[in-house]
């Protein structure tokens, strides 16, 4: 039994402007003990779709299930097997970090707990603040705290949904480094992120929506294959000759410019020289989980056709 099946699940919100459809008939199957990324630009559905899976909202069709409870019929026993720790900060003001755990704990059935708590502040890097009050926490620190009380009840499935977003370095690695223990432990996890490098380090299988469809879906390794070419990467003070900048992808001084073979890489440098760009730190490397996402969202990938499950 999976641990997450999304069946068919369409959202269409009703708005001003006339009905808007977040997700359409999205349908995938997390194993348990697995990492799933998802992944997915702005807008694509990757919120709405874990907002249902947690309860918070309502699919206008299909149905989730957590292993193998239904998340509407079933709502308190497929509830009790998430952890999710949301995007937003929401926490109570009045407890201190220690008795919002204790709290969440009890939310869930869960009593004398304090071990697990104690372990759990250790890991995050909170034990310093267990009497410390929430309003007193930085924004940082708050969000371990959400992930604390998402794990407080053990759940067997952990819902992560941008959690390294505007965090620190230490917190990420604090983070990963735990959370992957978990994985190894035997939790599922499921995560989405705009980080495609921890997506790839990370997660063994990754799906990615587009307008609310699923449009890749497979192991990280298979995703990498399907990645045409290589990418010629370097970094420059210089502006890019026209031809070339419509194709790179720059982020400061770095750019990376995709070449599908040797002869197209030729015909960069050779756009470079005759532009009198200086180039340091040339290399040219394998493309990495953002070209992949590149190729997916642009069309271009060959990971598209077919869309298949991929057994484990
Ligand atoms: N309550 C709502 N009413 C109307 N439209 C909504 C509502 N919630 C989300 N949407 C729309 O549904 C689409 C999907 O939003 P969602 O937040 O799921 O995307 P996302 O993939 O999580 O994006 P991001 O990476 O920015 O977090 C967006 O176009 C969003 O504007």
């Amino acid at each position: 039994m999976p641990a997450v099946s999304f069946q068919a699940i369409s959202k269409t919100f009703v708005t001003p402007k006339g009905p808007f459809q977040a997700l359409n008939q999205v349908s995938l199957d997390i194993e348990e003990g697995e990492f799933f990324g998802l992944l997915g630009p702005n807008g694509a559905g990757k919120t709405t779709l874990i907002s249902i899976l947690a309860g918070l909202a309502r699919a206008t069709q299909g149905r989730v299930l957590v292993q193998g409870s239904d998340v509407q019929s079933d709502f308190a026993e497929a509830r009790r097997k998430l952890g999710v720790v949301p995007q937003e900060l929401v926490f109570d003001p009045f407890f201190n970090v220690r008795e919002a755990l204790r709290f969440q704990s009890g939310y869930f059935g869960v009593k004398n707990n304090d071990a697990w708590i104690d372990e759990l502040l250790a890991n995050l890097g909170l034990a310093d603040k267990a009497n410390a009050n929430m309003r007193q926490l930085s924004g940082g620190m708050k969000r371990r705290v959400l992930v604390a009380q998402a794990l407080v009840h053990k759940p067997p499935i952990i819902v992560l949904d941008e959690p390294t977003a505007g965090v620190d370095v230490e917190l990420r690695q604090t983070l990963w480094h735990f959370v992957a223990r978990l994985n190894k432990e035997g939790h599922t996890v499921l995560l989405t992120t705009h980080y495609l490098e921890e997506a790839e380090a990370l997660c063994g299988r990754i799906a990615m929506l587009k307008a609310g469809r699923v449009v890749a879906l497979n192991r990280t390794s298979e995703l990498l294959k399907t990645a045409s070419g290589s990418v010629l990467q370097f970094k420059t003070d210089a502006l890019l000759p026209p031809s070339l900048a419509l194709l790179a992808r720059v982020t400061g001084r770095i750019v990376q410019l995709p070449a599908h073979d040797a002869a197209e890489i030729e015909n960069h440098l050779a756009a470079l020289r005759v532009a009198g760009v200086e180039v340091q730190d040339m290399e040219i490397r394998r493309p990495d989980l953002e070209d992949v996402f590149l190729q997916v969202m642009s069309g271009t990938s060959a990971s598209n056709i077919p869309l298949s499950e991929v057994a484990l």
